[in-house]
Order: C-alpha cells, then structure tokens, then sequence
C-alpha cells in the first residue's frame, strides 16, 4: 500500500462587512473580509503499530467531546460516485453525524475517483479550530488567535460537544469545508492534478467546497462564507444559483462525472468551457494602514429564524421600495470599499469619507429592517453602535452579515488605546436582547487578506491523532 505524505490546510473565518441580503442577487456585491482565525486540517496516513488497517477514514475534532467520525467507502455502481458510510463505533450509540465532515469527504473522494483513481487509502483527518469559533468557557484563559504560541493553549479543549459550543458566527462550516476539502485533495491527488499553490487547482477547490457546502446546509446560499475562505478578503458577486440547483446527488447515476465537469468546467462532449460567473474581485479590498476590523461577540445573540426569507419575501411584494433601498445600499456599500482603498493606497489620512459610508450603510440598513419587519439592525444594536461609535478611533460599526442580535464589526483606528477605551465601555454594557440582558465580548480577531493555504504539518505536532 503506498503511504502518502502527510499534510495540513487552514483557511480563514469570514465576515461580510457589506452586503447581507443584497449579494443574494448577482446585481449587487458583498464586501466580505477573510478573519485572521482559522480552520486547520491535517490528513495523514491511519498510524497502526500491529500492521492491521482498516478501509475507513478517521475524523477528530479533538477540542470537543465525542467527536470522532468514522467513515467507510465504496465505488457505487452506475457512475455514482463514491459512497461513504458513517460507521457505528458501537451498536448501542446512535449516530452522531457531522453533515458538513460527511458531505465534503464523499464530494471530494468522488471528484478524485472521477478524475483520478478510485483507489482510495486509509487516513486520518484532524480538525483544529482557532479559539474565537466558540465563546471562551469561562474557566479557561481568554483565547486570542494570535498571542497563544504555547501548542497546549494553541487550540483550546472546550470540554463540551460541539453541538453545546457557542458559535460567534465566524462561519465554521465554510472554512471546515473548504480547509477539510483542500486537505483530502491535496493529501490523495498528485500534484499535476491539484497543487493549491495554483490559481487552477483554487478555482476548482473553490467550486467543489460550494457545490459540498451547499448541498450539506440543504440550500443554495450566496456563497461569500466559501469564497472568502478560499480567497480570503474580496469584493465578491455570487454564481448563478442554477449551476448548483441542477445538480445530481450523490450516488445518482452518472454523479461523478457530472461532478467531474461541474467542478472543472469542461463539458462531456468538447473542450469548451462550461463556466463558474463567480466574480472575486480581491484588489478592490484594502485595509487602510493604522486601522483594523474589530468583531463583538453578543453573548445572548439570538438569530431570528427565517430573517432571509422574510427579507426576500418582503422584497417580492414591495419590488419598488425594495429596489430603491437596494441601489442606494449598494452604493453605499461600493463605496466604503472604494474609500478605503484609496486611503490605503494615498498618503492622505483622513476619516470622515469613511464615517459617511458607515452612516449611510445603517441608515439603509435600518430602512431595510423596519420596512420588512426584520430585526436587522434592532433598537439593541442600534444603541450598542451607536456607543462604540462615539468613541475616540472607532471609525464605523454595522451589524455583520444577516444581521440580528448575535454580533457587531467595527471599524477602527488600530491602537491599544482605542481597544482600551471600548473595551472599558463593553465591560459594564448590558445588551437588552430578546432573551434578556447579555454581554458584549470584543473577540481576538482582525481581517485576514489571505485566503486557504498549505501549512507545515509538523507544526501542529502532538495535537493530532498518535
Ligand atoms: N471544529 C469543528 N469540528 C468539526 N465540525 C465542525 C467544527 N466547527 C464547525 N463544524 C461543523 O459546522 C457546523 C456549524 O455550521 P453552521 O453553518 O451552523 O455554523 P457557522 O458556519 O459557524 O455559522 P455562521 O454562518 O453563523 O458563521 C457544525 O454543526 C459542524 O457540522
Ligand atoms: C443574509 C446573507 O446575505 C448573509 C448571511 O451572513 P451571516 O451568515 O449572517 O454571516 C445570506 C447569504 O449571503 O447567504
């Protein structure tokens, strides 16, 4: 049997600064940042010391209790693709499966039977999540990304199932999906096939992490989560949907072919291309020099059920109104990334155009949410902005994304002073959520300009499975 090289991926968190709601629509554009905390994958071979080896591939995600998934495989007949089974460690245990871990590895061991070899080896994949995904239990250090070197601390054990953790909306199952599919590419794929140092091999890892992303959430979303975990910070307008609505489930007939030319835009019958409309414009984000992104962490955040429906069903109904808070919002938008661009790229210092382009988002923003009825920007976060906002070096606020209750991104001037000054004003802020009070934590976290890359697998040395 031949032992691969072992490897290791990570790629980062997001946080889409511009455009929730609108880049739903290939009109209009998402300003979404790459967020220096990341999700880490490391493949290697299934380590034996009697020489016995099972035909399954292992799965840990060894910060949580119980998450071990144990996976077999097999060629399904009819071009299906290829099979894989979660396997009962125990006849007594139910199940406890991770959808986004078992769609992404069928999705990528049938890409690589179908442009490769079926022949598929045993190997053991570990997770390792960058501290800020979850709140901080409170027993345990406060967890920044950047400032623990010791590898004990590097990664925290959190101590609790993963379905106990508490998310911060820092879009784990994008980055795990795109890190864990880079991963098993680059671990069974010889190079001339994917070498993730290439725009070729990105572009199809990207297209093959949405088509598994999408079909494990069940639904068609933009897409700016994945895209932004491949390229990291970017301007981004979203594929059609069609490419993905189309698509042929797994172990359908002919899955893997399909999967094949979706994923390389070739089509069966001639070499012409067949593709992706996803457009990643990566130059046209810039952080301007001395400031920085700031994420808040909303400890009683709820996320209203169903808000993306009831915009885009509001929207059906009002097109008129919809469309003018629509157009003005994405110039609003465009213009923020405009402005910071030219401030980074000029050696003017000045802030005021930028606080204009934050005025103008939430008022937008705001318009969006009391015309559709959605808590969008609520009353809450309205009050927690507008306090950040009035601190010395905090540029800009908005609600992040979807909006709601559970989190805030600021702009701001990137000294400890200003850190300093809201964090004295979050210490005592008692958040009047929907579920009562809550706090506010100011997370570890800061932009990240680089999307998925290679890491050195020795590097997370003793954190992996022995
Ligand atoms: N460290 C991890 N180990 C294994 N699986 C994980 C890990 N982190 C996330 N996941 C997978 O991702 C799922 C969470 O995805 P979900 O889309 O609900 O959250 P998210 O991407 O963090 O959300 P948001 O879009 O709000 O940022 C988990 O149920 C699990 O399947
Ligand atoms: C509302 C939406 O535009 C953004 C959702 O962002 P988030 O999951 O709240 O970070 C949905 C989407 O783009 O898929």
């Amino acid at each position: 049997m031949v032992l691969r090289d072992a490897v290791a991926v990570s790629a980062p968190g997001k946080v889409l600064l511009a455009g929730g709601y609108l880049v739903l629509d290939r009109a209009y554009t998402g300003l979404v940042f790459g967020l220096d905390a990341r999700i880490h994958v490391v493949a290697q071979p299934i380590p034996t010391t009697n020489g016995v080896v099972l035909n399954e591939v292992v799965v840990t995600s060894p910060q949580f209790e119980d998450a071990v998934w144990e996976y077999g495989y097999r060629l399904v007949g009819r071009g299906g693709g290829m099979s894989v089974t979660q396997l009962r460690v125990d006849a007594d245990l139910s199940l406890n499966r991770n959808i986004f871990i078992e769609t992404a590895l069928g999705y990528a061991l049938s890409y690589i039977a179908a442009v490769w070899s079926p022949q598929i080896t045993p190997a053991s994949i570990t997770i390792l999540a960058d501290n800020d995904y979850y709140s901080t239990p409170d027993e345990l250090p406060s967890g920044h990304t950047n400032g623990d070197t010791a590898p004990k601390q590097r990664f925290h054990n959190f101590g609790v199932p993963l379905s106990k953790a508490h998310k911060t909306g820092l879009g784990s199952s994008a980055a795990l999906v795109t890190s864990f599919t880079a991963a098993v590419l680059s671990y069974y794929l010889p190079k001339e096939h994917f070498d993730l140092s290439t725009e070729t091999s990105r572009r199809r890892l990207h297209n093959l992490a949405q088509a598994a992303h999408c079909a494990a959430q069940g639904k068609v979303g933009s897409g700016f989560d994945v895209a932004s975990a491949v390229y990291g910070s970017c301007l981004y307008r979203r594929f059609s949907p069609d490419i993905l609505a189309s698509s042929a489930d797994p172990g359908a007939e002919d899955f893997a072919n399909a999967l094949k030319h979706l994923i390389n835009e070739t089509t069966e019958n001639s070499s012409s291309e067949a593709a992706w409309d996803t457009e990643i414009h990566r130059d046209a984000v810039k952080v301007p020099k001395g400031l920085r992104l700031v994420m808040c962490d909303v400890s009683c955040g709820s996320q209203t059920p169903g808000m993306v429906k009831k915009v885009l069903a509001w929207r059906k109904e009002n097109p008129e109104e919809a469309d003018a808070i629509w157009s003005d919002l994405h110039e609003a938008n465009e213009s923020l990334a405009k402005e910071m661009k030219a401030l980074a790229e000029s050696q003017i210092f000045g802030l005021e155009r930028l606080r204009t382009c934050f005025t103008r988002i939430r008022r937008g923003i705001r318009a969006m949410s009391q015309k559709s009825g959605v808590p969008i920007e609520p009353p809450a976060q309205t009050e927690l902005l507008d306090a950040c906002e009035a601190v010395q070096g905090v540029v800009g606020g908005v609600v992040p994304g979807a909006g709601g209750y559970d989190a805030i991104s600021l702009l701001i001037e990137d000294k400890a002073e200003t850190v300093a000054e809201l964090e004295k004003l979050l210490k005592n802020w008692e958040f009047k959520g929907e579920e009562g009070g809550g706090k506010v934590t100011i997370l570890g976290v800061r932009e990240e300009m680089e999307g998925v890359r290679m890491e050195r697998w020795g590097d997370y040395a003793g954190m992996v499975m022995k």
